[in-house]
């Protein structure tokens, strides 16, 4: 598949968007500014409620196709003694990222995540996260974030680029377990349904 290359066979920066790339749309009915978005699965290890090892990480929706989310680096985190591990950094950027689905209402996963770690992050920081969708081209969503230490205004500690990639439900009843697909569809919570599945064709 070309686009797993670094240029996606075209040459240019694969997170760069293409010339025909259009500005994000907030949908219409995305939720409002300020609304805390929840987990879009329970047992997710980004943002899930009941994920007993997960970050617990809680986004929020911004202005226009933004989030903010917070997450506080706890001792299972640690890569150096006392210092959160690269890759839980990589997962908050990745889940705040993510987050971004639901104002653009679409489903869409991680194709490429490009991370710049700036700063080492001490256990028990909390972080402050902030993603916004640049573009859109086809299928592809291009997103930026960085994690802030202490405070929204905090020193940069983490950055990431990324391209997200919008998929059909099969993505996850073909890979997944259809079952917990099935079983999320008949959830009586239809906010919790239309969440997960209400989405643009
Ligand atoms: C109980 C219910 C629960 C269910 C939940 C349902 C609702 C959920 C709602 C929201 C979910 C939010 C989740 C947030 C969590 C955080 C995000 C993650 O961590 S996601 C996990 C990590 N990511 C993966 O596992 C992807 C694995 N990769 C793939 O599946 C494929 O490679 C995929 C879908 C990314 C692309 O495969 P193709 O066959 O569909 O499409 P092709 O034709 O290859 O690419 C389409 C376009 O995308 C570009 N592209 C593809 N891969 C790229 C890449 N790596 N970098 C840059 N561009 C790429 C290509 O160049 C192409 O562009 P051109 O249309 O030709 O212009």
């Amino acid at each position: 598949m070309s686009g797993a290359t670094a240029s996606g066979g075209t040459g240019r920066p694969a997170l760069t968007p293409p010339p025909d790339a259009a500005p994000p749309v907030r949908h219409p009915e995305a939720p409002a500014p300020g609304t805390l978005l929840g987990a879009h699965y329970d047992q997710c290890f980004g943002c899930g409620e009941t994920q007993p090892h997960g970050l617990h990480l809680a986004a929020r929706a911004g202005e226009g196709v933004t989030v903010t989310a917070e997450f506080t680096v706890q001792p299972a985190h640690q890569g150096a003694p006392g210092l959160a591990h690269g890759g839980v950094l990589a997962t908050a950027l990745d889940e705040t990222l993510g987050s971004l689905n639901w104002l653009l209402r679409i489903i869409a996963v991680t194709g490429r995540l490009e991370t710049d770690f700036v700063r080492p992050v001490p256990v028990g920081t909390t972080l402050h996260l902030a993603a916004r969708c640049t573009a859109v081209a086809g299928r592809k969503a291009y997103c930026t974030a960085e994690g802030r230490i202490g405070s929204p205004d905090g020193p940069v500690a983490v950055r990431a680029d990324a391209v997200f990639v919008e998929v059909k439900l099969e993505h996850f009843t073909k890979n997944g377990r259809p079952d917990e697909i099935k079983a999320a569809l008949a959830d009586p919570d239809q906010v919790k349904v239309a969440r997960a599945f209400e989405v643009n064709p």
